[in-house]
């Protein structure tokens, strides 16, 4: 389970010229690996979770999830990758109001083809891993921020992706709090091997991950951590 970008450039139209948001970025997580990605606010880290997440494709260079060169596939192709092999954590919590936790981990699932009793004791299983497991059965506006944001986590594993992708997981809790989802990260992506992706602006994440990536004016520099 690896993710690999090789010297991707991405652009964005400006006016008559173009934004390079990525400059020949090259990059390798490995499974179990925890990789934190830094850097100032319009540097590129979301774009570049993006180029990794296949949502955006770039100009140039190679996107590979999981030993798949994802420039070989049309976008059904890709979101069926997507589906299966990558799970996304986005800054806010955006689960469906209507559904109870363990039944926004189903949905994931049974959008992946998964069916029957076995797609539910998975769920169950994820929830008690971020310790929900006398939440299941709450909605949405039934949980606490942090409690949510622990259900996206869960619900971007159901899965099992080769590849996960996390923006900012904690900005929307207290320190205690946060410090909690970035534990349980870090356990999962190595529980299950999992090549991790990490943006972050708190200096306590870099600590907990294996490597740290700084992005400056869309160029990938290595940093050491802690600095
Ligand atoms: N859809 C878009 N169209 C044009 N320019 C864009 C687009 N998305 C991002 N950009 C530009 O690309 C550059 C990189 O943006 P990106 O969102 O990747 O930065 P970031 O490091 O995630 O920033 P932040 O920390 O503020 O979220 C910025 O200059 C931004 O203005």
């Amino acid at each position: 389970m690896t993710l690999f970008l090789d010297d991707v450039t991405l652009t964005y139209p400006d006016g008559e010229a173009r934004l390079t948001a990525l400059d020949a970025v090259g990059l390798r997580v490995g499974g179990g690996e925890l990789v934190a990605v830094v850097g100032p606010s319009g540097s590129g880290k979301s774009s570049l979770l993006a180029v990794a997440a296949t949502l955006v494709t770039p100009d140039a260079g190679r996107v590979v999830v999981d030993g798949v060169d994802t420039g070989t596939l049309d976008r059904t192709g890709r979101a069926a990758l997507r589906r299966e092999r990558v799970g996304i954590v986005f800054q806010q919590p955006n689960l469906l109001p209507s559904l109870t936790a363990v039944e926004q981990l189903e949905v994931m699932a049974h959008l992946a083809g998964r069916r029957g009793r076995d797609v539910r004791r998975r769920a169950l299983e994820l929830l008690d891993a971020v310790g929900l497991a006398d939440r299941a059965g709450r909605r949405p506006h039934q949980l606490s921020g942090g409690q949510r944001q622990r259900v996206t986590i869960a619900r971007a594993l159901v899965n099992d992706p080769a590849v996960l992708l996390v923006d900012e997981p904690t900005s929307a809790l207290d320190h205690e709090r946060g410090a909690a989802v970035l534990d349980l990260l870090a356990g999962l992506t190595r529980s299950r091997g999992t090549a991790t992706l990490l943006v972050t602006h708190d200096p306590a994440h870099l600590a907990l991950a294996d490597r740290t990536v700084t992005v400056r004016d869309g160029r990938l520099t290595a940093a050491v951590p802690g600095h």
